[in-house]
């Protein structure tokens, strides 16, 4: 039973992890070679970083040292897994298979690391050195990540490196993790939760074995509801720029396999090809796939990551991400490490596309298209592109050049999951400074950015104008009106007044301003056209956005799209050369000298809950504002509201409802003027003071400034 088994570990440029394939070696096994990637860019920058560290001269990024918190083993062979590391350092946090002989590793691989360590503790060193006798268990399906083991790549060494464990199953305990669990990874129509341990306060919950647990789940779900038992089911599965994407795709095919459906990875690609790839008829891309799962936390910290699932109906939404954890829950209990290996070896097969090659030539040809077929519609205009290093970058390169844009000047196009410049959310007010700055600096007629994963966008004029929240619903609605005279445009709850007259007055369309949420804005648009009202765009101010034509698509390329159709159909029709086009179709779009939005927490634990749910203590403060505003005649609740309590008064209006996802009041206040900001703040105020639970700091700080 404890027979060492000895792998060697041999570095390529593959890019299957060592944990999987180490997994595939059959027990009896006395040697055998495994292959490892030498890295994503990102985590290449990373290993260039520790070169500079140990002195050792880095090749390109020479500016960017500051991620320090990775261990090196000096020679040969890196380890600079933060899950991994956990896995030794914590062994009750995963499932443990197997034993692993760290200081046996750490000795025989790396005379010097003790030295190395001596010289430059840290935290993750020491979770690693060569420990006081210590076997420390190894979870063998935990990330000794392909993308996270590397070597000096200028150092002449042999490429082989031996690593020692034994080949016995250990009965250490499996965390037991039950339905409720599970279910605290729901994020709506999302599964969020912590892939990547480190950060003070939040424990990884979106372990391997969960992933897997997921992964199943939602193979059954969709054999369910193909009602396929007799037929092969395949999904396409692809990642954003997050550094734990490579260790949760192997987990989600592993887990995919265990429900027998066959799984094609598409490698770094976008939401909305996903959701695509379902729709997308061509075998020789393996499409279209019975079910896509895109792995990403959009524009969350780096530490985090999830999974968004579809089908060619669209996203799944709440009621199905309930019951595919429910099922998880099940699953997770009754996995065995026999269940994973046949996985590996049983019927289902797992091939790679490069379905982002469909996906963009797509876009390319919408352009061509609207601009009446011409091959490089876009030739003398200059588009800049940030993709905040998510996994937009395509966009440039894949969309804008064969269209005939230049991009130069473009910035963060680069896979990088720890987001080093900046968030990638186009509502961040430095990643909206980050890409005007590049529209100014390169005088560009126009710059685009993305979210992570590229379902949201907004766009920045030559002038350095924004094309964001109301302004970018306002454009699209200009376009959209444009082509479908008289139709509705839906909304999230959050967009202004001036939005809806723009609509309505200036563009003769009906604005129908719904709740908060992309896939409530998308449903309810489909429901509308269903019930005969004529809808064609459901926009969120988040940059979220989906059009009918384009299959109700939540795709944030897709946005930018229409948005290039019409600078290349003004320039072919001869009516305008550049973002003054677009500039020109939101003229009279009325803007508030004030727009905020403060977010009052509600603290779970606060004795005044009584055990209830932080909805019900938030539900019971939005009656309360409602009562006291029933008596005071300044002010007008709007007469169609779908969510919280939504009041004109002082030349502006206030939205204040319940988060979708938080335990947090969002409060919405727009207003002509600082002091008007400030009365409809009071109003608020005066409501919610009795509200021990609710902080309203930041309530405090808007109604004391004036
Ligand atoms: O309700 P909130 O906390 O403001 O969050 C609302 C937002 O949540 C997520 O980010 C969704 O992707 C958005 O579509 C939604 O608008």
């Amino acid at each position: 039973m404890n027979r060492m088994r000895k792998v060697r570990v041999n570095c390529t440029n593959g890019d299957e992890s060592v944990a999987s394939r180490i997994n595939r070696i059959p027990p009896s096994a006395s040697q055998a070679t495994v292959a490892i990637d030498a890295g994503t860019r990102g985590n290449t920058t990373y290993a260039r970083t520790l070169q500079r560290q140990a002195g050792e001269p880095g090749r390109r990024n020479e500016g960017r040292a500051r991620r320090t918190h990775f261990p090196i083993f000096k020679e040969k062979t890196h380890i600079s897994s933060p899950d991994l590391v956990s896995s030794l350092a914590s062994p009750m946090e995963g499932k443990v298979f197997q034993k692993f002989n760290v200081e046996q590793c750490c000795y025989l691989q790396n005379k010097q690391f003790k030295t190395r360590y001596q010289r430059e503790p840290n935290p993750y060193m020491s979770a690693l050195l060569p420990c006081p006798r210590g076997k420390l268990a190894w979870n063998l399906n935990s990330s000794l990540r392909a993308h996270t083991l590397f070597k000096y790549q200028n150092t002449a060494i042999s490429k082989q490196t031996t690593f020692y464990c034994n080949a016995a199953l250990s009965s250490a305990s499996v965390p037991s993790l039950d339905k409720t669990d599970f279910l605290k990874l729901q994020n709506g129509s999302d599964i969020r939760g912590v892939a990547v341990p480190g950060v003070e306060g939040e424990p990884v919950s979106l372990h391997e074995p969960v992933t897997e647990a997921i992964a199943a789940a939602f193979g059954q779900w969709l054999l369910h509801k193909k009602k396929a038992e007799s037929r092969r089911l395949r999904v396409s599965v692809g990642h954003d720029s997050r550094i734990s994407a490579q260790t949760l795709l192997e987990a989600v095919s592993r887990g995919l396999g265990v429900s027998g459906l066959d799984v094609v990875q598409f490698g770094l690609a976008s939401t909305p090809a996903m959701f695509n790839s379902t729709l997308t008829e061509d075998e020789s891309f393996l499409c279209p796939a019975d079910g896509a799962i895109m792995i990403t936390a959009s524009h969350l910290p780096y530490n985090r990551n999830g999974f968004k699932f579809f089908t060619s109906d669209g996203g799944l939404g709440k009621v199905d991400i309930k019951n595919i954890l429910e099922r998880a829950a099940d699953i997770y209990k009754n996995i065995s490490d026999e269940n994973l290996r046949k996985s590996q070896t049983g019927n289902s097969s797992t091939k790679k596309v490069d379905y982002m090659a469909v996906y963009t030539s797509g876009l390319v040809k919408a352009v061509r298209r609207a601009a009446g077929d011409l091959e490089k519609p876009l030739v003398g205009f200059h588009i800049v592109v940030d993709a905040g290093n998510g996994a937009g970058g395509f966009f440039a390169a894949k969309v804008l050049e064969p269209l005939g844009a230049i991009t130069t000047g473009s910035q963060f196009l680069e896979p990088d999951g720890m987001f080093p410049n900046h968030i990638p959310n186009p509502e961040d007010k430095t990643a909206m400074e980050a890409i005007t700055k590049a529209v100014l600096d390169n005088k560009a007629d126009l710059g685009i950015i993305f979210d992570t994963d590229v379902d949201r966008s907004a766009a920045v004029d030559s002038t350095g104008r924004e094309f964001n929240r109301n302004r970018l619903i306002a454009l699209l609605s200009a376009i959209v009106l444009e082509e479908h005279p008289g139709t509705t445009i839906v909304t999230d709850s959050v967009t202004s007044d001036g939005l809806t007259s723009f609509i309505e007055k200036k563009l003769g369309g009906k604005h129908h301003r719904f709740k908060r949420g992309y896939k409530n804005v998308i449903d309810e648009a489909i429901r509308l056209n269903s019930s005969g009202e004529e809808t064609h765009l459901a926009i969120e101010t988040s940059g979220h956005g989906a059009l009918k034509e384009n299959h109700w698509l939540d795709d944030g390329a897709y946005l930018m799209v229409k948005i290039l159709n019409k600078l290349a159909s003004a320039r072919a029709a001869g009516s305008g050369s550049g973002s003054e086009v677009l500039t020109d179709l939101v003229e009279g779009l009325e803007e508030p000298k004030v727009a905020l939005e403060l977010r009052l927490k509600i603290d779970k634990n606060h004795p005044d809950l009584e055990g209830k749910d932080f909805r019900e203590y938030g539900e019971t403060v939005l009656q309360h504002l409602s009562n006291s505003i029933e008596t005071n005649p300044n002010l007008k609740r709007a007469p169609v509201n779908y969510e919280g309590i939504r009041v004109s008064g002082f030349g502006g209006w206030f939205l204040l409802r319940l988060s979708l996802h938080d335990p947090v009041l969002p409060l919405n206040i727009e207003a002509q003027s600082e002091d008007d900001a400030v009365k409809l703040g009071l109003v608020v105020a005066n409501a919610v003071k009795e509200f021990n639970a609710l902080d309203t700091s930041a309530l405090s700080k808007l109604t004391h400034s004036s």
